[in-house]
């Protein structure tokens, strides 16, 4: 297990006081209820600059979109309508504008305004240096309709929303020249991957409104880590058949390690990763489909004990390394 998830698992709380918890500290959002129809989700992610975004990486109005899209996501990833969002700001004493953070502000805002949600509160403070921004989304969903990580059964088809590894290889680039400077048209669909991932609501709304049962998580740290989160909470094995991940031919022509990187290990693709039968796949794949949305099908569920497989060229290997961690 890596240093984080056990940090995070050392404080969690082991008695609950209230009653209308339902969801506590462990999958991509909070849920808390007292309403027989709906459930309250709540989420919150925070983004540094420095660790997740630089002025050369990302223009002003995409870091406003990203915190807020990043936690969107995260209550897509439990099957959840957006509704509120708060907003907390840690402003640097110098290098950061007035007219920087409205810019930051008006990026959140057209999100917001797509998704209807209304900004209800925030807190701003100073830091000495590198901008910090946290943004806490909260919204709903019907009562026993929520999307858990541990939902996951054995023989389950594991899918995907979309293509995984575009904003590390966007990333990549714009690591070494700034946002300012890159024109190549062939980078551009992944450089807009990194700086304006657009969070899977719709396709965290259908899969609630089915009765299908279905594990949930978004891709904010790469597959091999979301995927691991899903074997842990439902105490099965994931195998991801790696021919199957979606690749554009960009992508393909790189060398392998590059592609498992950006894939396997990249991030902040903000895709949902999931579950569902094998009986019910093919209706999922139809839904989709009349919804113009796309899914694609990219391995299936063991029984095991957390394991995460690749299978590649008739061979089948255990992913041991995960994701971005911060600790
Ligand atoms: N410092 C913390 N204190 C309390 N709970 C935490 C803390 N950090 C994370 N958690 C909780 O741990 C669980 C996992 O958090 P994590 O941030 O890994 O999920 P995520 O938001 O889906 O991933 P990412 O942050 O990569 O987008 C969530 O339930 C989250 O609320
Ligand atoms: C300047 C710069 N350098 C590196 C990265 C890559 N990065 C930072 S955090 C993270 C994982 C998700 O974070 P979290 O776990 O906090 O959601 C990734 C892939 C970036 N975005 N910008
Ligand atoms: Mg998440
Ligand atoms: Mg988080
Ligand atoms: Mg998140």
């Amino acid at each position: 297990m890596n240093k984080e998830i056990e940090w995070i698992r050392s404080i969690t709380p082991t008695k609950r006081h209230q009653s209308s918890l339902k969801v506590g500290i462990g999958d991509d959002a909070a849920i808390y209820s007292d309403d027989e129809t709906k459930e309250t989700v709540i989420a919150v992610d925070t983004m540094v600059e420095g660790v997740h975004f630089t002025k050369d990486t990302m223009p002003l109005k995409a870091i406003g979109h990203k915190a807020l899209a990043v936690n969107i996501s995260d209550l897509a990833a439990m099957g959840a309508v957006p509704l509120y969002y708060l907003v907390s700001i840690a402003i640097p004493k110098s290098g950061w504008l007035t007219e920087d953070l409205n810019e930051i502000y008006a990026g959140m805002k057209t999100l917001a305004d797509h998704w209807e949600m209304d900004l209800i509160g925030g807190d701003t403070v100073s830091i000495d240096r590198n901008l910090v921004i946290t943004v806490t989304a909260l919204g709903k969903v019907e009562q026993g309709k929520r999307l858990l990580r541990s939902n996951a059964s054995p023989e389950d088809v594991v899918f995907v929303t979309g293509p995984l590894g575009h904003s590390a290889l966007g990333l990549e680039h714009l690591l070494k020249n700034s946002h300012k400077n890159i024109d190549d048209p062939e980078l551009l669909p992944y450089i807009k991957a990194h700086q304006w991932p657009v969070p899977q609501v719709k396709a965290g709304r259908i899969l609630a409104e089915t009765d299908f049962k279905v594990a949930l998580n978004d891709i904010s740290d790469g597959l091999a880590s979301e995927a691991k989160e899903i074997a842990d909470a439902s105490n099965v094995s994931v195998e991801i058949v790696w021919d199957n991940i979606p690749k554009t031919p960009f992508i393909k022509k790189a060398p392998i390690h590059k592609q498992e990187e950006w894939i396997l290990y990249g991030g902040e693709d903000f895709q949902l990763i999931g579950t569902i039968s094998k009986v019910e796949w093919p209706k999922l794949k139809q839904l989709f489909k009349e919804n113009a949305l796309s899914i694609h099908n990219i391995g299936s569920i063991t029984s095991g004990k957390g394991e995460v497989k690749l299978v590649r060229d008739n061979e089948t290997i255990v992913l041991t390394k995960t994701g971005y961690h911060h600790l």
